[in-house]
């Protein structure tokens, strides 16, 4: 008997004025994999992510997350169950240290649990855990440093240590490879790459050799349909993948 997928997405739709923009989108992701979701720009990836994160609610269709449906649900509680996006560097308290910005998410996700602690223990928990999770992110000796002073791919780091700090089983992770320089892009994919051992992850991203790098499965939405999904050898040999996106960013 195969486990049930961790999340499962059925006959999402979200339309704006007459632009269908989710257009019947269903797909799975079992728990431990990496799925990749491609398309091209406008394609409604990112409407996609906020439909799961909760950002924003679906015209129709259901997502279920570990066995639940929280198709209605608040970001805040899908976040409190496991399944949150990386925060925008926009969300980054740029006059907060490293360390205060990661202990933020893990008060956050804690809620009331830390109350039974005095304070100066309360204050050592919640540093532990914000440590726990920077390190996972290799950002741990930056953690007395201002966030303000981060390089770009550091910021990017630190975006997805407050997403593990809130205690997620799944990332979403919202193109964490745009603005990267050479190196950046190469810390942030081993980054990834580690991650695939503890987390189950919904990665959107341009960067098509990260990617196919990375992926276990790959979707490809298309104007707002999924047109395909696969292993990355099965979506990069489809057909109509190929004519509606990767052989147009080959010819480009
Ligand atoms: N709030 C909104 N109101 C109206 N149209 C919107 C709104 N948000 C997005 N759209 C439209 O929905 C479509 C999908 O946008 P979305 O940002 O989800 O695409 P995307 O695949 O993430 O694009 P990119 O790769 O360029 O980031 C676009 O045509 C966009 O103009």
């Amino acid at each position: 008997m195969t486990a049930p997928p961790l999340l499962s997405v059925r006959g999402l739709n979200k339309a704006y004025g007459a632009l269908r923009v989710t257009d019947d989108v269903s797909f799975d992701v079992a728990e431990g994999e990496l799925h990749a979701i491609i398309g091209p720009n406008g394609a409604g990836k990112t409407t996609l992510i906020h439909q799961l994160s909760g950002r924003l609610a679906s015209d129709g269709g259901t997502v279920r997350f570990a066995g639940s449906d929280v198709t209605r649900l608040s970001m805040e509680e899908r976040v409190r169950r496991g399944l949150a996006r990386s925060f925008q560097i926009t969300s980054i308290l740029d006059g907060f240290t490293v360390l205060e910005n990661a202990a933020l998410a893990v008060q956050a996700r804690s809620g009331s649990s830390f109350r039974f602690f005095r304070p100066a223990a309360r204050e050592t928990r919640l540093n532990e855990a914000a440590m726990a999770a920077l390190a996972q992110v290799k950002l741990d000796d930056r953690a007395h440093r201002r966030a303000g002073s981060l390089s770009h791919g550091e910021k990017r780091q630190l975006e997805i240590a407050v997403a593990l700090a809130t205690g997620a089983r799944l990332l979403l992770l919202d193109e964490p490879l745009a603005g990267t320089g050479h190196e950046e892009t190469a810390v942030l994919v081993d980054l990834m790459q580690a991650l695939k051992e503890t987390h189950t992850i919904v990665l959107i991203e341009h960067d098509m050799d990260a990617v196919f790098a990375l992926a276990d499965r790959v979707s490809v939405l298309v104007y707002g349909r999924l047109i395909a999904t696969g292993t990355p050898a099965d979506v990069r040999s489809n057909r109509e993948v190929r004519a509606a996106y990767l052989g147009e960013e080959e010819a480009a």
